[in-house]
């Protein structure tokens, strides 16, 4: 992200400040709690440490940062897919803010998804947007990103799942 200029930061600083609350968990004295998905949501809820309505008590608990981490995957999955079946004259721009648009920004106010369409028209063309990934030639991140979005969804379905069985996935 930070390679893709520093109009791009706003949004790995946010993104890098929920992975540091996370690791911090993991790092503190419940880490253990925090080693799976499973049991993260049976402690926090279990303790009362999560704030289900509105923000006061516990404003960053895990179950509330990993949802953004989790909502911001559903974009990432949505953007890769159309990057893998892009054409080369296909605009970088046009498919970040199609995915936006059909996830992150559903949860975003006027001024985020502002500054993010903003922020999209700064993207690089599809091939020079390929290098930046430092894969390999364009078949060969088409392949790999073949091989990756598998993985993605496995692990952004079982979040979904687990969060909807609990009813977590509206976390102020
Ligand atoms: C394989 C190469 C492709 C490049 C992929 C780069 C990988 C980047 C991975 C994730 C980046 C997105 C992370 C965005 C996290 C957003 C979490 C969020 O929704 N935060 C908002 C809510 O937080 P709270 O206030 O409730 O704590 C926060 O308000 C928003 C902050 C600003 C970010 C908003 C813009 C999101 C645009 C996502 C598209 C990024 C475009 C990158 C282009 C490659």
């Amino acid at each position: 992200m930070n390679s893709l200029g520093s109009i791009f930061s706003f949004v790995s600083k946010d993104a890098v400040s929920k992975i540091q609350i996370m690791e911090n968990y993991l790092k503190g004295e419940s880490g253990e709690r925090y080693r799976s998905l499973q049991s993260m949501i049976e402690y926090e809820l279990s303790g009362n440490l999560v704030d289900l309505t509105q923000r006061s008590g516990h404003p960053d608990s895990g179950c509330r940062t990993l949802l953004r981490l989790h909502r911001a995957l559903r974009w990432l999955q949505l953007f890769l897919e159309k990057l893998r079946i892009s054409s080369e004259d296909s605009k970088t721009s046009t498919l970040c803010s199609e995915a936006y648009n059909d996830s992150l920004a559903n949860y975003h106010p006027w001024i985020i998804r502002k500054t993010a369409s903003v922020a999209f028209l700064a993207l690089p063309v599809r091939n020079k947007f390929f290098e930046v990934m430092n894969v390999g030639t364009p078949e060969e991140v088409v392949d790999m990103l073949g091989e990756a979005l598998p993985y993605v969804s496995k692990v952004y379905d079982f979040t979904e799942e687990q969060y909807s069985q609990h009813n977590l996935l509206n976390l102020p």
